[in-house]
């Protein structure tokens, strides 16, 4: 995880200034990559406390093709909140009024996420995403992917057509209206000689401080998912970057990260009786061994 401590002070040294959608700014550099090797251990950040039960929740909620907030809320994982909330207030004319994450925004939302919980056909309406990962990976126009990549890397390891894509251009606008386009965009599987299993990622847009973690985390538990249904070895996670930023509101939290010294990464255990992808559960991961500094609160930026 050295490596993911110096792609932030390389981008907190040399980001450039630029404006971004959710009017934050930021600093930015684009094309960038981070490797491991995932034998050596699960790569989940020690100089801060990662949320793991919330990524292993949100990999389960893709893995289902579910793209409704709702199973998240019941699991009280809320991070993906923000999106149709907003998209709730400005059904309401109210978007532009509520400043974000001030105290009315705040109590507005445990609101909406209380009727999430209690209330199922307001949770149908307004919990839905649109079409965003689960959809995608799932049924891009009729293809199951996941299904698809996990057939093809039984029977055909040697392919170099190992992809599953989530940007789908029919379907970015309709995602844009309550969710996010995809971020992690697409990704491709590598049977090696050794009959080691590897994954890369394109991630076009990146929030190294508050995102990033997430998705190595998930990334890497989704390959050692993939390789226990395909009999494999792990081998690397490879992630490359488009625009890898920092908000100019994570400055502080970035600099207590990069005074902290990196611990041994902890060791991530799969039930191992578990054969097929769609049926791994939240029981079924056991994270050991892991002993991080103290957790780094930040806002996202919605
Ligand atoms: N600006 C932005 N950054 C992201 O990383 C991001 C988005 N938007 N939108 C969609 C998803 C949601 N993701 C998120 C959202 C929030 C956290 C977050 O707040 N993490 C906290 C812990 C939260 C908790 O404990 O509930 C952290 O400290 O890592 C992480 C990933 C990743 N994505
Ligand atoms: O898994 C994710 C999802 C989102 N992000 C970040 C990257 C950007 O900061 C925002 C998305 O904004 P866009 O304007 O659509 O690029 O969310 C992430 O890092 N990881």
């Amino acid at each position: 995880m050295q490596a993911y401590l110096d792609l932030l002070q390389d981008v907190y040294d040399h980001g450039v200034g630029k404006d971004d959608r959710t009017g934050t700014g930021t600093r930015s550099v684009f094309g960038r990559q981070l490797r491991c090797d995932l034998a050596e251990g699960f790569p989940l950040l020690t100089t801060k406390k990662v949320f793991l039960r919330g990524i292993i929740h949100e990999l389960l909620w893709f893995v289902r093709g579910d793209t409704n907030i709702k199973y998240l809320v019941d699991n009280n994982v809320g991070i993906w909140n923000e999106w149709p909330f907003q998209n709730y207030l400005k059904s309401k004319g109210l978007d532009n009024k509520l400043e974000k994450h001030g105290c009315d925004w705040q109590y507005q939302l445990e609101e909406f996420i209380g009727k999430i919980q209690r209330d199922d056909t307001f949770a149908q309406q307004w919990g839905e995403l649109g079409p965003v990962y689960g959809k995608q990976w799932r049924n891009f126009s009729g293809v199951d992917q996941l299904d698809w990549v996990i057939n093809e890397i039984k029977t055909n390891p040697n392919s170099r057509r190992l992809i599953v894509s989530a940007w789908n251009p029919g379907e970015i606008e309709e995602m844009a209206k309550a969710g996010l386009p995809p971020c992690h965009t697409l990704f491709q599987f590598y049977v090696s000689h050794d009959n080691k299993l590897s994954c890369q990622l394109y991630q076009r847009s990146a929030d190294l401080f508050l995102g990033v973690p997430f998705n190595i985390a998930s990334y890497a538990l989704l390959t050692m998912m993939v390789a226990q249904v395909c009999k494999l070895q792990l081998g690397e996670f490879v992630h490359t970057f488009g625009d890898v930023h920092i908000y100019s509101n994570h400055e502080e939290q970035v600099r207590t990260q990069l005074s902290r010294t990196p611990k041994p990464l902890p060791k991530m255990t799969l039930n191992p009786s578990v054969t097929d992808l769609f049926e791994f559960r939240f029981e079924d991961f056991e994270l050991t061994e892991y002993h991080p500094d103290a957790a780094i609160r930040a806002p996202v930026a919605v």
